[in-house]
């Protein structure tokens, strides 16, 4: 798949720090979870990843997003959580501490809040190894009233609209795709059928959508 280059606003992504401190060495140390774009680009210095799940929450493609997948005109489709008790959500929890507390936290809130209208909300992460040891982690969220929030529609209107559109990080194809591949590797317990459900909406759309050579110049 095409590497996109990153975003204009996001510092150059930075491995973790090869000494990472244990938890007990840094009381600011911070989990934040990704389950959209983060789990393939975070772009932020961290010291530890844990794959896992939230409890409680399901991911949708309801947010609009007219920046990185998108433009004012043909907003792109990007993922939030809505509330579900049954829900479960796979992603990456990356633990941060010391300096890259705040450097994470600045860096995310351009990303996320100002050009992604997310808000932050505490969540309880359980690792994929150690799900009997959940962790507080950070996610942000895109809530209804986010003025970029698009809300519910059928997956396969969901699929055209990433079909069509392209920001400054990317086509949105490629964020629906980079998150299938995330979810495949988490492994079949790992289920998430709307956004599978979208996939192959994608997939009996493509052919139809453009000629071949053309769909995989899109990613
Ligand atoms: N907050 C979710 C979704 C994040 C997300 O996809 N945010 C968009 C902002 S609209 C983004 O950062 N996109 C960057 C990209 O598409 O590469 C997560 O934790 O991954």
């Amino acid at each position: 798949m095409k590497q996109e280059p990153a975003a204009q606003n996001s510092p150059p992504a930075s491995p973790p720090s090869s000494q990472p401190l244990s938890e007990g060495d840094d009381p600011q140390a911070l989990w934040i979870f990704g389950y959209g774009s983060l789990v393939w680009r975070p772009d932020f210095a961290y010291s530890d990843s844990r794959v896992g799940f939230v409890r409680g929450y399901s991911r949708r493609f309801w947010q609009g997003d007219t920046f990185h997948r998108g433009s004012d005109k043909m907003p792109g489709r990007v993922v939030t959580l809505l509330e579900d008790r049954e829900g479960c959500t796979w992603g990456v929890a990356y633990q941060v501490q010391g300096e890259q507390v705040s450097e994470a936290l600045k860096y995310l809130n351009v990303r996320e809040a100002v050009l992604g209208g997310y808000d932050t909300k505490e969540v309880t992460f359980y690792p994929q190894d150690t799900p009997d040891q959940p962790l507080k982690a950070l996610a942000y969220v895109a809530t209804p009233q986010n003025p970029g929030y698009l809300g519910p529609a059928p997956e396969e209107a969901i699929a055209t609209q990433i079909l069509a559109c392209r920001g400054f990080s990317g086509h949105n194809l490629e964020y629906l795709l980079r998150l299938a591949d995330f979810m495949q590797l988490c492994g079949p317990q790992a289920q998430d059928e709307h956004l599978a459900a979208i996939v192959d909406a994608v997939g009996t759309m493509l052919p139809c959508f453009c000629p071949t050579e053309q769909a995989l110049a899109l990613v």
